[in-house]
């Protein structure tokens, strides 16, 4: 089966929007004859020979003119490599919330600028708005190169201006073709007028794009849409079926998998996993639509949600938000009650504050604001009634999004992505405490510190880490284990695998350890923490707080730790199911001074927790909060 591409265009009429997509759908052969014909015909009587593709969307385009009912339209085609639904979204004024509703799907967004006028205040605004969705790939078609004579310069000049531009926000990824839609030129097949270009074609670029990692596989998430219950059915073998369907908005569930239901928080088995029409899944993937089976009885209602027990959303009433404001007839105010559509569940929610509005051209964040209007996008506190089981966007476009409904029209008002929890953090002042630290009554002797493993997936930190911490505590020294994994799920879930993810999770997780070093115990942090600066700016809180911080360099080579593979992952990454993942496709920095280094070669798990336990006795020695100086083996002292 080819894999669908959902793409959404930005750019208006005047950018050749419509003789873009009239072209792919032209030169890739996928509308009908009598169309092509009526276009023809048409394009004669207004004394045209070549065809006016844009005639092909214009029918789209009068519908919407007569009402408002269509603010996105949806064309298909397909060609042998690909199929390909393209939203429309018309430009002018709407274009914010068309984009907001129609490209929240999306895998790609297309932005067109035309050449002549280059980067225009629209075409920032369309870059912010595909990464505002999170839509994965971003590709700009520098249109009407035939008008300035397919000149490099130009091409060049728009690129870099843009690519300025889109370095202040996340795209992923961002490609740049020049192109004419009314020619033809690098739209289906390669421009002979364009040389000096040796990119390929758009059609080339849709088809090739690789989006299968785009999919999150690794967060579970089932919202529960329907309960089929038992004796509902009338066919006696489905008599005690009790099963519960919905789509499968993130990761990967089959039989077998233990799973929490939220917000209960009760855990079970998946007993059976049915996809539609009743055929029995081995596996089902996000986005298929399923019933699943569990195997005890737990009372399941619309809106409740199926995850991993070690994987769960956050669960809150709290949220912060984006939000992009959808309709004329009203203004977002605070303190207004609205309902809110959230996966399948529906509650109250009222709009606590308006943190700031946002200037889509400029990325200016205006503060001293007390409504939003129409296509206007702001950062807003929400609470809602019930609470909701939900992730960041960023994380989870299906368990991240929600719609807001006004209660006495039924219309959707606003559309809003959230961005994590709400936490009370205004006017926040450092409180300090009444007992000093060698006042404590710390378990062990007091000495707390951090040992900080750093190192590849898979090279020994979790186990190597959880064996000291076993070693450490059984000797009546307290410590605690900080496992990367783990915090994932709680403190840190609402990061993923970016640079700048990894380094708040680095700075989180080392603020973290150092409340546990203050207290005495000994915190054992066990990250992949691939980045030098992020782990050096640990160390120096620890050092400017007087705490001891040991570095432990887990060096495992990379083609040890990929033949491990214990979870799988490598496989899964060199597969293009994971991406960004360190060692395959991120860096990962080793330590320049390590006071430890652990390496297989040591003799295996025990051996190496040894060593860290022989490291916490020596670092227990040194003055806290200097700079430490490598931990010296037992009977290998020149190490
Ligand atoms: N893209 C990518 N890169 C690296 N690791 C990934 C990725 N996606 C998921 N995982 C799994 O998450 C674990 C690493 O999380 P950390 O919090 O230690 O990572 S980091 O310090 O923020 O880089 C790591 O667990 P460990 O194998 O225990 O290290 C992986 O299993
Ligand atoms: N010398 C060793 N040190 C640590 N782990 C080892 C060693 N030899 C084999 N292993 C195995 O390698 C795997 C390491 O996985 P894990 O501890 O989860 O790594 P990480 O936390 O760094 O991702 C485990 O399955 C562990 O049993």
């Amino acid at each position: 089966m080819s894999e669908l591409l959902r793409i959404a265009t930005a750019g208006s009429v005047d950018d050749g929007k419509s003789t873009l997509i009239g072209r792919l759908l032209y030169d890739s052969k996928a509308i009908f004859a009598d169309q092509l014909d009526a276009v023809a015909t048409t394009s004669k009587a207004r004394g045209s020979d070549a065809p006016d593709l844009a005639l092909l969307t214009d029918g789209l385009r009068a519908e919407r003119e007569q009402g408002i009912t269509i603010d996105v339209a949806y064309r298909y085609f397909a060609t042998p490599k690909r199929k390909f639904i393209i939203a429309d979204t018309p430009g002018h004024l709407q274009y914010t919330r068309n984009m907001v509703t129609g490209a929240s799907t999306a895998d790609v967004a297309i932005i067109l600028i035309d050449a002549r006028h280059g980067v225009l205040e629209q075409s920032r605004r369309h870059a912010f708005l595909a990464s505002l969705l999170a839509i994965p790939h971003l590709v700009v078609c520098i249109n009407k190169m035939d008008l300035v004579d397919f000149s490099e310069e130009v091409y060049e000049e728009i690129r870099s201006e843009f690519e300025q531009f889109a370095a202040k926000l996340e795209v992923r990824d961002l490609s740049f073709i020049p192109i004419s839609a009314l020619t033809g030129d690098n739209v289906v097949t390669r421009s002979q007028a364009m040389g000096w270009y040796t990119g390929s074609a758009l059609l080339d670029h849709l088809e090739n794009l690789h989006i299968a990692s785009d999919r999150n596989l690794i967060d579970v998430r089932l919202p529960v849409q329907y309960v089929i219950r038992p004796h509902q059915s009338r066919d006696a073998d489905l008599h005690d079926f009790r099963g519960y369907a919905g789509t499968l908005a993130g990761g990967v569930m089959k039989a077998g998998d233990e799973v929490t239901v939220l917000p209960l928080g009760r855990t079970t088995t998946v007993s059976a996993v049915w996809g539609p029409g009743g055929t029995k899944l081995e596996e089902a993937f996000t986005g298929q639509a399923v019933t699943v089976e569990l195997a005890d009885d737990i009372d399941i209602a619309r809106g409740d949600l199926i995850c991993r027990p070690q994987n769960r959303p956050f669960v809150g009433q709290d949220l912060d938000a984006m939000l992009c404001w959808l309709t004329e007839q009203s203004s977002l105010v605070p303190g207004h009650r609205y309902t809110i559509q959230h996966t399948t569940r529906s509650t109250r929610a009222v709009v606590e504050k308006i943190d700031y509005r946002l200037d889509v051209n400029t990325l200016h964040r205006d503060e001293q604001v007390d409504e939003l209007g129409l296509n206007e996008i702001g950062r807003i506190t929400l609470r809602t009634q019930q609470p909701l089981l939900f992730d960041a966007y960023r994380r989870s476009r299906e368990t991240g999004s929600f719609i807001l409904i006004d209660e006495t029209t039924n219309n959707t008002v606003a559309a809003g992505m959230i961005t994590g929890p709400a936490y009370q953090h205004d006017n926040v002042v450092w409180h300090d405490g009444a007992v000093a630290r060698d006042a404590r009554p710390a378990p062990g002797d007091g000495q707390g510190m951090t040992l900080w493993l750093t190192g590849l997936s898979g090279s020994g930190k979790s186990t190597i880490a959880a064996e000291a911490e076993r070693l450490l505590n059984e000797s009546g020294r307290a410590a605690y284990l900080l496992d990367g994994d783990n915090l994932r799920h709680g403190l840190n879930a609402d990061l993923g695998f970016s640079a700048g993810d990894r380094a708040e999770n680095v700075r989180r997780t080392g603020a973290v350890a150092q409340i546990l070093a203050d207290s005495g115990q000994v915190a054992i942090v066990s990250l992949v923490s691939p980045d030098a600066e992020a782990r050096d700016r640990v160390r120096a809180a620890h050092q400017a707080a007087g705490l001891r911080f040991v570095e432990v360099f887990v060096d495992t080579p990379l083609e040890v730790c990929e033949a491990r593979d214990p979870k799988g992952m490598y496989a899964r990454a060199r597969a293009g199911e994971i991406s960004d993942f360190t060692g395959v496709d991120a860096p990962y920095e080793a330590p320049a001074r390590p006071e430890l280094t652990l390496s297989p070669a040591d003799g295996g798990v025990d051996a190496s927790a040894a060593l860290l336990v022989a490291a916490v006795e020596q670092a227990s020695t040194t003055v806290p909060g200097t700079a430490s100086e490598t931990i010296t083996r037992e009977g290998n002292e020149d190490d």
